[in-house]
């Protein structure tokens, strides 16, 4: 009985919930959570997004009563995603940096509110496209890039000068991060606002609950030619570097939980870079609906996917759990 070797016994190293959470090397914390938030141009409107469970369109006369309690709770930043659905499209998405469209006025509004929220805005075309892609397309259906990336610039700056914090280009356009980059230095908002790049963000099938969402899923084709390949490890960490290169301050992979060893990658690649990540509403919509079906607790099941995460190496994760994650972390 007394032949268990000394270095056979882990277990005295976790017997006690205190001596556990040592374990952990980082903690997942309310200020590592950024919360996605779609708004959309009916300024009264509060529609729930039936396969985002719990998650809703909101008009920005409805941002206080929505936001308020979770900034009580510890809420610290929001993505905004601007949903357009009385506008009209056209092939360069000129309604995304309408003035009066739904993204510019829940900035200012969201700023005058809650001062001390920090505000990031996805940045894409799709959402105010015609043709429902992330750019800006020849006559044969090709990317042209160069137009892309100078309209996703135009339309960060747009979002940098109504008071966006950040602004998080998800187009996947090559050369926006730079673009992006020199529009602000150009305008005097180098130093305003922050570039955070989705720069590895995968083609994958997780993103069906959003386009449902954003009204944005392509009219025709898919964006193969422009999101990564799942399987393109060699393609993402030379975008993640690429990115870096051009100005990103943040850089991001998306999904998140399918991409562990890419976030892992660019922990190594961007040491000095904030890492963020994104459970995306498919990845939200699975647990959820694993819970749903008795496959696991949802709590249980929720921190054991962010917490991935953070061992991975990410410090910042967008999440549709937030809200619940605001009542969790502070029991
Ligand atoms: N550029 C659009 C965009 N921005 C964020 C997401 C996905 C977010 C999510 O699924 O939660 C997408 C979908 C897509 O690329 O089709
Ligand atoms: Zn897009
Ligand atoms: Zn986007």
């Amino acid at each position: 009985m007394a032949s268990m070797d000394i270095a056979s016994i882990l277990q005295g190293g976790y017997q006690h919930p205190l001596s556990r959470s040592w374990q952990a090397r980082r903690h997942i914390t309310k200020s590592m959570l950024m919360y996605p938030i779609f708004i959309t141009d009916d300024p009264d409107a509060y529609v729930e997004i039936p396969s985002l469970p719990g998650q809703a369109r909101w008009g920005v006369n409805k941002l206080e009563g929505f936001i308020g309690p979770l900034v009580q709770k510890g809420l610290q930043s929001v993505i905004l995603f601007g949903v357009p659905l009385n506008c009209v499209k056209d092939d360069r998405g000129t309604p995304a940096d309408d003035p009066s469209g739904p993204v510019i006025l829940a900035i200012k509004k969201l700023r005058t509110l809650f001062p001390s929220l920090y505000i990031a805005c996805d940045v894409c075309l799709c959402e105010y496209t015609s043709h429902g892609h992330c750019g800006v397309f020849r006559l044969d259906g090709s990317i042209d890039q160069e137009p892309s990336a100078a309209r996703i610039a135009e339309v960060a700056l747009a979002y940098a000068k109504a008071g966006a914090h950040c602004v998080a280009p998800s187009d996947m356009m090559d050369g926006r991060i730079k673009s992006i980059k020199r529009a602000l230095i150009d305008a005097g908002y180098g130093n305003q606002c922050t570039l955070m790049s989705y720069s590895a963000k995968f083609a994958s099938a997780l993103y069906g609950p959003f386009r449902d969402a954003a009204g944005s899923a392509p009219a025709f084709g898919d964006r193969k030619c422009y999101q990564l390949p799942p399987q393109a490890k060699g393609l993402a960490r030379r975008a993640i570097q690429r990115d870096v290169a051009e100005g990103a301050d943040i850089v991001m992979v998306k999904p998140a939980m399918p991409y562990l060893d890419i976030i892992q990658d660019a922990a190594q690649l961007a040491p000095d870079h904030p890492l963020a990540c994104y459970q995306v509403s498919g990845e939200y919509a699975m647990v959820v609906a694993g819970a749903r079906a008795g496959v696991y607790d949802l709590r249980t099941m929720a921190f054991e996917s962010v917490e991935s995460m953070v061992r991975a190496g990410c410090t910042l994760i967008l999440t549709y759990f937030t809200p619940q994650f605001l009542d969790w972390l502070s029991e």
